[in-house]
């Protein structure tokens, strides 16, 4: 197994255990034998003081070096939480128990609001870990001062053993790679490849009418995530995973998934692989640099992925025999006709990179797509008048024939529909980088809390930052007092739109600078194409809580918080992807022939 496998956190763990607490009582113990001192009953004690001895050192050596540092780069300390208990510990049991319980992203929120400042350093165990909702230093980290960060080895280690030697799991050169072998797949022929949506949009539809004449409802969810699956699967691989015509969830199944995704087919199988191990990532995360040591003898991702390879593996065998047998018969097929997966395979033979790769694309084009469509079909639910202009407008420039792409940039209110669901529930809510291991600044914080100071902020080497960018597109400073409604018009009222045009980077949910989505144009012609399709099928959509898994309500003390758990009608859940706990269960009707 090579070091960057997923034995690795292994090692770092058992490298930090051994550094920690065997370390300092060693050098106790050979001092004593040095200088010939006797301790007598006081040894033990003597020998395990050392430890938490050797900390205070390091952790005092480490704030004087950063202090000298900071004042070296004309910087500011990042506020730092104070905890009750040694090493913030309290701190780190609250916001995990408040992650998993509270309204998304709330705990972090809750924090800013009481350090009064937009980037706050959590140091759980007295290593910094950094959180922040600003949107100059989201900016920073991913734009203009994208040199000075990159994943990271933290994100790697927890990702490894899922993601592997995918785009999403790699810096620097072999990053660069994946991203040119992926960007000609991009290319505007390609994703306006509309018979491939036709195609699947079709399919969805059939399902969905047929469930709307027995009145009976869709966990809409898992059925768009079947959607976005099966047209990414031939888009990129030539090859239909056919999920749309497996067993769909039934709302009385009792056991639900996170999702409400459980099945007992095969497909149902996968989904649940792919939820769980997203899951512990999540927690991985959450858990912070200690992780390891819960799963210092079981890798819990391990049968998830085992599940999930099963899957994939016979996809890049047979494209590998395929490509052998046209080797053979000296076929060369152009790049116009080759699928990513067969230019993936043209590039190497190794079957494991591969796979890889293809997974981090599915899982970049699967739940981030659903995941806008479900909340779009929430907000028709819950304002039934946006729907219906939505309608209207649909009904307007494509009648009921299928979009043409001309007709899809002629929708300007589906796309400010679609731009402001974005900005309520960015699919990947939260995210994270690393600082390189050097120290680096961040600029003046943005204008959310003017008592903050306006000097640089200094960021410590290889320091972990999570952005939020759910909470930058939700914060008033930068969206205004009514930044928590849902309002369309926020994107065609020129006045109001100006806020975003003189400020781009304060709505990033295909994230921004170099890493940003490559899919971003895809996601935008396929969520539109799909919309229109269902507008013109169904005029009525309302959401049938009777067959939400009960669990999946969201809490009455909601109603007493600030923001947009007050109104909320689900219980928005995210773990690398923002989704509904218990699944989108809604009824439609079929609209009457235009
Ligand atoms: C609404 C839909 C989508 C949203 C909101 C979204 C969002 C994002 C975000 C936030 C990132 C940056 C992740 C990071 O740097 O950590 C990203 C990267 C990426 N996305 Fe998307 N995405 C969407 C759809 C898609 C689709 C449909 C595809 C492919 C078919 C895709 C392919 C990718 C890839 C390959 C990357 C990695 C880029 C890189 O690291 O260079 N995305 N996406």
């Amino acid at each position: 197994m090579t070091l960057a496998g997923h034995a690795n956190y292994r090692f770092r763990i058992l490298k930090d255990i051994l550094q920690a607490l065997v370390v300092p009582p060693v050098l106790v113990s050979l001092c004593c034998r040095t200088l010939n001192l006797r301790f007598g009953w006081w040894s033990i004690p003597a020998h395990l003081l050392a430890i938490p001895l050797a900390v205070f050192i390091r952790v005092q050596y480490s704030d004087f070096v950063q202090a000298r540092e900071a004042r070296q780069l004309g910087a500011r300390p990042i506020p730092r939480v104070v905890g009750k208990w040694p090493g913030n510990i309290d701190v780190m049991l609250k916001l995990k128990k408040g992650l998993a319980s509270q309204y998304i992203c709330e705990p972090f929120l809750d924090l800013f609001e009481e350090y009064q400042c937009t980037t706050l350093n959590t140091r759980f165990l007295w290593v910094d870990n950094i959180i922040t909702m600003d949107q100059e230093h989201s900016k920073c980290v991913l734009a203009t001062g994208f040199g000075h960060f990159w994943r990271g080895t933290a994100q790697r280690e927890r990702l490894e053993n899922f993601l592997g030697d995918g785009i999403f799991n790699r810096d620097d050169e072999k990053w660069k790679y994946h991203r040119s072998l992926a960007r000609p797949f991009f290319t505007r022929n390609r994703i306006s490849d509309f018979e491939l949506f036709e195609k699947y949009t079709d399919r969805t539809m059939t399902v969905l009418s047929n469930l709307a004449s027995r009145n009976e409802p869709c966990n809409v969810q898992d059925l768009f995530a079947r959607f976005t699956i099966d047209a990414a699967s031939d888009f990129l691989f030539g090859h239909n995973l056919d999920t749309l015509s497996k067993k769909l969830p039934v709302s009385t199944s009792g056991f639900q998934s996170d999702r409400g995704a459980t099945t007992d087919d095969s497909w149902g199988t996968f989904a649940q692989a792919f939820e769980a191990v997203q899951r512990i990532i999540t927690m991985r995360g959450r858990t912070g640099f200690i992780w390891p040591i819960f799963e210092l003898f079981d890798d819990k991702t391990a049968p998830h992925v085992d599940v999930i390879k099963r899957w994939l593996d016979p996809l890049v065998k047979q494209t590998l025999d395929r490509k052998a047998l046209a080797h053979k018969s000296g076929i060369r097929s152009t790049m116009e006709e080759r699928t990513f997966l067969e230019h993936l395979a043209d590039s190497t033979e190794d079957a494991g990179m591969i796979r890889d790769q293809l997974l981090n694309v599915l899982l970049a084009a699967r739940d981030t797509t659903a995941c806008l469509l479900t909340y779009v079909t929430y907000f028709m639910a819950l304002y039934p008048s946006i729907a219906a202009k939505m309608r209207r407008e649909v009904l307007d420039v494509c009648g009921n024939n299928p979009p043409t792409h001309e007709g899809i940039r002629k929708l300007k209110y589906v796309k400010a529909v679609l731009d402001e669901t974005l900005r309520l529930y960015p699919p990947v809510p939260l995210n994270s980088r690393q600082t390189r291991p050097q120290p680096c600044t961040l600029p003046p914080p943005d204008r959310t809390y003017l008592t903050e100071s306006r000097q640089p902020l200094y960021l410590p080497k290889s320091t972990t930052i999570w952005y939020s960018s759910l909470l930058t597109q939700r914060n008033k400073e930068l969206w205004g007092p009514d930044a928590d409604e849902f309002d369309p018009e926020r994107w065609i009222d020129p006045q109001r739109l100006a806020r975003f045009t003189s400020n781009p980077m304060m709505f990033t949910p295909f994230s921004a600078g170099p890493r940003i989505c490559i899919g971003q144009n895809y996601a935008y012609n396929e969520a539109s194409f799909f919309l229109v399709r269902l507008l013109q099928r169904f005029d009525t959509f309302t959401l049938a809580t009777d067959a939400q898994p009960p669990s999946s309500l969201p809490p009455a003390e909601w109603k007493l918080g600030r923001g947009r758990q007050r109104v909320e009608m689900i219980y928005p859940d995210a773990t690398m992807t923002l989704f509904i706990k218990g699944g989108l269960w809604i009824r439609m009707k079929n609209a009457h022939p235009h």
